[in-house]
């Protein structure tokens, strides 16, 4: 058994980990590829959040006739073509990620890459079965850390695997634009996914469990949302899925409604039902790790695992499942693996997100739904953008922001924007929860720009009924 300093599990954020600080280490990164084509890089790189942004990009590009009727112009859409489309972002995003691989191979004279899956065997020690040869190679470490992410779910419904169906792993690189798309799901990649291929003219249909989209958002986000959704897409809501079957080329999805079994029909077929963590690939138990109920690798926040010198990082174990969170988990680890006299923490108390469907959404803190269950005081403001004078200039009818504070600090609490630019309107807001900025003080401290969109923000903090 080949025994060295350091086994890295997954090349997604775990990649950042080993830079010169770790030159006299022996490191050795394990990494079955993701994807079609098995590529190193991770989910975020391949699968995820680069791939899906520079679609949602050229959605919104697609999408500009509808939007530019509002204001009285006249544009026409007269092509959305997907090979190509596909083909930029591919081929900008697969010689990123074989440049990486490259660099792991070769790059540093101390680290090397075995492609392979890898398994626990025992405490500290693993195999790497080779993707390609089946050559095992047995490996132990001082340290291991488990960066392996998850994988898309996919819910047990009879005749789905025999259907033939795509999830996000695939779905970015189908040959053909499709006519159709039934999506499966409600939830962060589905409502990117519905902007998308919408945007580029495919007629979609969103298929939800429950009465609202985007339900784990702010009451007023989701359904504020899901009306607007409804007047975009064919939404199905309160809808069991029954079955799943093929004739010729299209997919059949056979509902449970209110009023009797619903049949929807389909080129695509696209499965966004959750992810799950990818503990039982790597047999986390046999490496003595404690595991949640939703087979999440448990970890401290100083990113150790239950089994000492195994860290973890990432989806595999927190609940965010955001690519910031286990970049931030990422740095964690590199400083604990070379302090281990002087461990740090990762901070989780403000972790945002944004949703990039039409219209965007993001968010920090409590939503409202959760203060009134923790039984947390607060005062709320909700501004529309229609009240700003940006907001005039883009006649936009539905977005706002509403921000959560407490009202006698002023603190805030949460906030929750939806409409144009709201991943980048919450950051400030972000930053005063983290640096503790109360609301009044960040309303009239500063200079606010007339008339820029961030006046949104300003005019919420000023509503804000304070003590
Ligand atoms: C469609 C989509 C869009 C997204 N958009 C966003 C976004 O806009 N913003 C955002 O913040 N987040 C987004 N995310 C989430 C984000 O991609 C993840 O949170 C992030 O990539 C997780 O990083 P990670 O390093 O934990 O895991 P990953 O990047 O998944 O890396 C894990 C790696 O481990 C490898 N691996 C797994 N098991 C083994 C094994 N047994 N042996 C060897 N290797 C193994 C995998 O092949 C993979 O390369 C998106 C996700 C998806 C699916
Ligand atoms: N912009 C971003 O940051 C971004 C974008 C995409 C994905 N992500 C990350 O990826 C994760 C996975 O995304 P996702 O959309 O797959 O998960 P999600 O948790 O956001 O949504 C899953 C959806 O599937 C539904 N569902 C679950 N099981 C089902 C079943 N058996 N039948 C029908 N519906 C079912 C849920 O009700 C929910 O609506 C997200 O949690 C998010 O953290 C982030």
């Amino acid at each position: 058994m080949r025994h060295v300093d350091l086994v890295i599990i997954g090349s997604g954020s775990g990649n950042a980990i080993v830079d010169e600080r770790f030159d006299d280490w022996e490191v050795v990164y394990l990494e079955k590829g993701v994807g079609s084509r098995d590529s190193y890089g991770g989910t975020c790189l391949n699968v995820g959040c680069i791939p899906t942004k520079m679609l949602v990009h050229t959605a919104d590009v697609a999408g500009a006739p509808v939007e530019a009727r509002r204001l009285g112009v006249d544009l026409s859409l007269n092509d959305a073509d997907w090979p190509r489309i596909r083909d930029r972002i591919f081929g900008r995003i697969d010689p990123i990620a074989d440049g990486g691989q490259k660099y792991r191979q070769t790059g540093r004279p101390n680290t090397s890459l075995l492609t392979g899956t890898a398994r626990f065997t025992g405490p500290k020690q693993l195999t790497v079965i080779d993707a390609e040869t089946d050559e095992v190679t047995a490996l132990s470490a001082d340290q291991i850390v488990i960066a392996a992410g998850g994988r898309p779910a996919v819910p047990d419904v009879p005749g789905l695997a025999e259907s033939g169906f795509h999830t996000s792993d695939s779905v970015m690189r189908l040959e053909q634009l499709p006519t159709s798309m039934v999506i499966l799901g409600s939830g962060f990649i589905a409502v990117e996914m519905a902007h998308i291929f919408a945007s580029l003219g495919v007629k979609v249909t969103v298929v939800a469990r429950s009465g609202q989209l985007l339900r784990q958002l702010d009451r007023d986000v989701a359904r504020q949302f899901t009306e607007i959704a409804g007047g975009r897409w064919d939404v199905r809501l309160n809808r069991a899925i029954r079955r799943v079957d093929r004739d010729g080329d299209r997919v059949r999805v056979f509902l449970d409604a209110h009023d009797g079994e619903e049949r929807l029909e389909a080129d695509v077929l696209l499965v966004a039902t959750g992810r799950v963590p990818n503990s039982d690939l790597i047999e986390a138990e046999v490496g003595g790790l404690e595991l949640t109920g939703g087979g999440r690798i448990v970890v401290d926040e100083t990113q150790a695992t239950t089994a000492p010198g195994v860290w973890a990082l990432g989806d595999i174990s927190s609940p965010h499942q955001l690519k910031h969170v286990a970049n931030r988990e990422a740095r964690t680890v590199a400083h604990n693996l070379l302090h281990p006299k002087d461990l740090i923490r990762t901070d989780h108390r403000y972790v945002p997100y944004a949703v990039f469907t039409e219209p965007r959404i993001a968010s920090v803190g409590l939503t409202e739904q959760q203060a009134e269950v923790d039984g947390i005081e607060y005062v709320t403001s909700t501004q529309e953008y229609a009240g700003i004078a940006y907001g005039w200039a883009m006649e936009d009818t539905t977005g706002f922001a509403k921000l959560l504070a407490d009202p006698n600090t002023g603190l805030l609490l949460g906030a929750h924007i939806m409409g144009p630019e709201a991943p980048t309107l919450i950051q400030p807001l972000i930053q005063a929860m983290q640096f503790g900025l109360d609301a009044r003080t960040m309303a009239r401290d500063q200079y606010w720009i007339h008339p820029a969109m961030p006046e949104l923000i300003e005019n919420a903090l000023l509503a804000l009924p304070l003590a």
